[in-house]
């Protein structure tokens, strides 16, 4: 797997494995509206919108989705960027649906580690410019997705005077605090995205970062005041979806979309060498685990005290909720 062509076709949008009979971490080819896309060929800009209320959880289906949404765009040789984003304007993604980690189906179970490892292998080994817009929460897994993007534009929240409207996204690698660990090719990302240190100490405590800190790390690249701009991009209307047309003057979707454009411009043969000399030795290494850390994972979270800990957090999950 690990030969010069098997890496260069990682990163130009096909995989090794598809030309023989379909392997078994293939996700299977799945068209739904849990990720919304919409593609500019003018532009060379794409947009994948996450839509799986009430969180954008990742459930199977929804890795599924995002890998099969992702491949769509990567077999259309006119476009160059995409931009991850959602239909909920205050959670970008919750992270792994919970649901699938309590009293699990032991076949669904690896099933639905697969297709999150899929999610990463896919993504952040896109041949695409990947730029996510998070608008709200990205805790776990949901930072995670962030992480394996490109490039990362955080909404600073409304910080209106008023406390009910008041709303400050966060971001991290909060699994510590569900008395969950990140896998390691998980907790590397973090690594490598803010630094041996910093990740040591934020994987440590579970630290969610709000927009502000959370630049000063460097776990995204830049954040954008919650406001409407004067006057929004056209071909930015032309690419969102009708679940969030409304949002056209959205400043992190205009900040998004020019950071997309920006990296369509680089030549792409450039552009996407220039990821693998980052990107690869990290995806090849985790797919040499790949079956070792499905292993870990279904242990570990069919653990009893580990089903303790996630029955009683999803209890208080839906609890919280219903007090609203
Ligand atoms: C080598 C060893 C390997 C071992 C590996 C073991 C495990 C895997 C480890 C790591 C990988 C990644 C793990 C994860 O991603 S775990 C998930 C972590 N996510 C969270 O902790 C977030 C939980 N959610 C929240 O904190 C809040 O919902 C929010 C995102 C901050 C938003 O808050 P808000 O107030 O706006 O919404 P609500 O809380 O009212 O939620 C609305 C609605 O959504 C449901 N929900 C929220 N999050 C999830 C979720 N992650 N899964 C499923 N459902 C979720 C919530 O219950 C509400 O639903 P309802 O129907 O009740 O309205």
């Amino acid at each position: 797997m690990n030969t010069p062509r098997a890496r260069a076709m990682l990163f130009m949008g096909r995989r090794s494995h598809q030309s023989h009979a379909p392997h078994k971490h293939s996700p299977p080819a799945v068209a739904n509206d849990l990720v919304i896309s919409t593609v500019d060929e003018n532009s060379g800009i794409a947009m994948l919108t996450m839509n799986r209320p009430p969180a954008n959880s990742l459930s199977l289906e929804m890795n599924e989705a995002l890998c099969y949404s992702l491949k769509t765009v990567e077999a259309n040789p006119k476009i160059q960027s995409v931009i991850l984003s959602s239909t909920n304007p205050k959670i970008f993604s919750a992270g792994l649906d919970i649901t699938e980690l309590v009293a699990p189906d032991n076949d669904r179970l690896p099933r639905f580690w697969n297709s999150l490892q899929q999610v990463y292998i896919d993504l952040y080994g896109s041949r695409l410019a990947t730029v996510a817009a998070i608008q709200g929460h990205a805790p776990a897994a949901g930072c995670f997705l962030a992480m394996s993007c490109d490039y990362r534009v955080m909404s600073e929240g409304d910080t209106n005077n008023d406390i009910k409207k008041k709303h400050v996204p966060t971001i991290g690698l909060n699994e510590t605090q569900l008395g969950i660990a990140a896998p390691p090719w998980m907790g590397q990302l973090l690594v490598r995205t803010i630094g041996f240190r910093q990740a040591e100490l934020a994987l440590a405590l579970g630290t969610l970062f709000p927009p502000e800190q959370a630049l000063s790390i460097g776990l995204v690249d830049d954040i954008v005041p919650h406001q409407q701009v004067e006057s929004g991009d056209h071909k930015l209307v032309d690419l969102l979806p009708s679940q969030i047309k409304d949002q056209a003057q959205n400043s992190l979707l205009q900040k998004a979309y020019t950071q997309a454009q920006i990296y369509a411009k680089i030549p792409p043969q450039a552009r996407v060498a220039s990821k693998m000399v980052t990107r690869e030795e990290h995806i090849f290494r985790m797919i040499a685990k790949r079956d070792e850390d499905t292993q870990h994972f279904c242990g570990f979270v069919t653990q009893k005290a580990v089903q303790k800990n996630l029955t009683a957090y999803v209890e208080a999950l839906k609890n919280k909720s219903a007090k609203k």
